[in-house]
């Protein structure tokens, strides 16, 4: 089995530390190896830390999303090494804490497509914590801030005791829009039900997915598509690495649960150049068993992307159509 491995990314001072100094408490992570980019103040010692410094090594094809972190390579490396000689008894889980400014897909890429971590590590979640009184205005200012969000599963709002009348509401509705499918829960000083916070439940509702978004700064559009019948896995997968390849990094984020014929659906999770292992399910996880995908991206129009499945309709078996509402920059249905 390989070991989950958590991201928890956010914005400069928006919490990650605290969030993870109070979760690392309970029980249920008493197994977890937590790498850091530097060392913090807090008490986490009795985990085992392991401090990197941001080392990252451009692959060939010089793409930033495509680069490999050498030096988190290195340290997951060591850790598996102690693991595997005994020196550390167990290994549940590990936890990377990134710099307020990192960029998760190259995080994502190492683990995925190195020759040894992939098979030992598998990423099951990435968590992103968002300071409810500055997030908003650091997803209008920053790009950095907003990739951070379209990349995560669960975003988690911090500082809420600090907010003031409607500033959480505003941040969640921005939030929504970045990255429909993300799960949003709210912590103060780092209090959230871990349990909860670690599930990698797969939530992909309707609901959750607007057809069509563009923010003011950072440019980012929101397609959500389903099909009108089984798609051929081969020929969706085909379609999506080819989409990647060209387009990679204009693709902060691809979400969503493919019906291909089977009893449940294959999840698909990528992050860029990046797809995680796809995963089958035995069974859908609600009733409704229609395909759903999310494609959140950065300049690419809407009509190119259906155009592009759409010609791919001979082969993927069904027919694209777009899910959804229209909705504004700033979350509400127009
Ligand atoms: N009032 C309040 N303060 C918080 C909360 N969470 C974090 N803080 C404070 O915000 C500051 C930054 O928190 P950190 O946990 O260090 O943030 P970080 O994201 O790890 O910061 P960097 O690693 O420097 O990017 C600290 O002074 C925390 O005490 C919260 O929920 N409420």
């Amino acid at each position: 089995m390989a070991i989950p491995v958590t991201v928890v990314t956010g914005f400069l001072g928006s919490g990650k530390t605290t969030l993870l100094s109070r979760v690392l408490r309970e029980p249920e992570l008493e197994n977890t190896a937590v790498i850091v980019n530097e060392f913090g103040e807090v008490g986490l010692d009795h985990h085992l830390l392991r401090p990197v410094a941001e080392r990252t090594l451009l692959l060939g094809s010089g793409c930033v999303c495509c680069s490999e972190r050498e030096d988190l390579a290195e340290a997951l490396g060591e850790l598996l090494d102690l693991y595997q000689r005994g020196e550390i008894p167990a290994l549940d889980r590990v936890v990377i804490e990134t710099t307020g400014l990192a960029d998760p897909a190259p995080i994502l890429h190492t683990v995925f497509s190195h020759p040894v971590l992939s098979h030992h590590f598998t990423v099951d979640l990435v968590i992103t914590t968002v300071d409810a009184i500055n997030g908003t205005m650091q997803l209008s200012e920053s790009p950095e801030a907003t990739k951070q969000v379209a990349a995560s599963d669960e975003v988690v709002i911090t500082k809420t005791d600090l907010a003031g009348p409607g500033e959480k509401e505003e941040l969640e509705a921005r939030i929504r829009a970045i990255n429909p499918p993300a799960r949003i829960v709210e912590a103060s000083f780092g209090e959230v039900d871990v349990r909860e916070l670690l599930s990698p439940e797969v939530r992909v509702g309707e609901r959750d997915l607007p057809r069509l978004q563009e923010h003011d700064t950072a440019s980012t559009h929101t397609v959500s598509v389903t099909f009108d019948g089984p798609v051929d896995w081969t020929a969706f997968g085909i379609w999506l690495s080819m989409l990647l390849h060209a387009r990679g990094e204009s693709v902060l984020r691809v979400k969503g649960l493919l019906d291909t014929g089977g009893p449940g659906p294959v999840v698909l999770n990528g992050v860029q150049h990046v797809i995680h292992p796809p995963q089958h399910l035995d069974r859908w996880p609600d009733e409704d068993r229609r395909s759903r995908v999310v494609f959140i991206t950065r300049d690419i129009p809407e009509e190119s992307l259906l155009a592009s499945l759409g010609g791919f309709r001979g082969l993927l078996g069904a027919r694209v159509v777009p899910l959804g509402e229209r909705v504004s920059s700033r979350g509400g249905s127009s």
